[in-house]
């Protein structure tokens, strides 16, 4: 398996005392993986980013970012390596034109004018959208938004990418983008973690999923291991893929041999026909 780029370790994290939200999270995040956090409404997920990317500190526990351990002294580091896309783009997005809002974290990096320039127009370039520039970012539509509030993110190139349930607010189309844009950076072997209650999505384009309940983690396997379990699915509320129970449809019906890995994707599932 690839390099660990961040490691928590047992973080505990309460917003008010009594109410603990994180309870002991160990997890590492490997260089370049497609990493899907799943978990029922109100599981820790945000707060849990939020603890990674330094905004919110742990009440207990450590986060090391490449075997280095984060303190007062290097948690910079964390903002700048560790990106969140928001769920919602009009939380995250404060500057009155696009080309201000992108430029907005490079120059709180610190970057001179040249290179904040350069970042703002290849992040826009990257997410298709330097037609927007000059425009309120407030007045596009719900997809534009979006594209923004990811640009935001890789004008500071960050070496993890948490997009925080991405696909919420976005119509079949916009999901539909919003996916080949993850295919390009996962081929670039950026490190991708991603919040969703989108099982589908999740089953097809995972390298690993992790679950989340009630502040812990339940599960931390590949996709196929993690949907076959009925005690997590039940546990978290979770619901197999319809692609999965149709796998296991055919076997049981001895349409498919009882060994064949099942399919995440359509194209997988065609090939499952090839052999028979
Ligand atoms: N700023 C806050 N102040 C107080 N409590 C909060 C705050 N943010 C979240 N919480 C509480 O912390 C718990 C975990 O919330 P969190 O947003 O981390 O869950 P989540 O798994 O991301 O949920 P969702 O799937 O709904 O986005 C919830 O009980 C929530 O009400």
């Amino acid at each position: 398996m690839s390099e660990v780029v961040l490691k928590a370790e047992n973080l505990h994290y309460s917003y008010s005392k009594g109410h603990k939200v994180l309870k002991g999270i160990t997890l590492e995040i490997h260089e370049g993986e497609k990493l899907i956090i799943l978990g029922a409404n109100g599981s820790g997920k945000s707060t849990f980013f939020l603890n990674i990317n330094g905004v919110l500190k742990a009440d207990e526990g450590k986060i090391y970012y490449k075997n280095k351990l984060i303190n007062k002294s290097n948690l910079k580091e964390l903002k700048r390596h560790v990106g969140i896309v928001f769920q919602d783009a009009d939380n995250q997005i404060i500057a009155s034109t696009v080309r201000a809002e992108v430029g907005f974290g490079p120059i709180n990096l610190g970057f001179n004018r040249q290179e904040v320039i350069k970042r703002v127009n290849d992040s826009l370039n990257y997410m298709g959208i330097s037609h927007l520039i000059d425009r309120p970012p407030h007045y596009l539509s719900g997809g534009e938004k979006k594209k923004v509030s990811i640009a935001d993110i890789i004008a500071m190139e960050p070496e993890i990418i948490i997009f925080d349930e991405p696909t919420a607010f976005l119509d079949p189309q916009n999901k539909y983008i919003f996916e080949e844009h993850l295919k390009k950076m996962s081929f670039e072997n950026r490190t991708l973690v991603i919040s969703t209650h989108d099982l589908e999505f999740a089953f097809r384009w995972a390298d690993r999923i992790v679950v989340f309940y009630d502040g812990m983690i339940i599960a931390d396997a590949d996709p196929i291991s993690v949907f076959t379990d009925k005690e997590v699915l039940d546990k978290a509320n979770l619901k197999k893929p319809i692609l999965l129970e149709i796998c296991e449809i055919l076997k049981t019906k001895l349409i498919l041999d009882t060994k064949t890995k099942p399919a995440r994707n359509i194209d997988e599932f065609k090939h499952l026909f090839d052999l028979i």
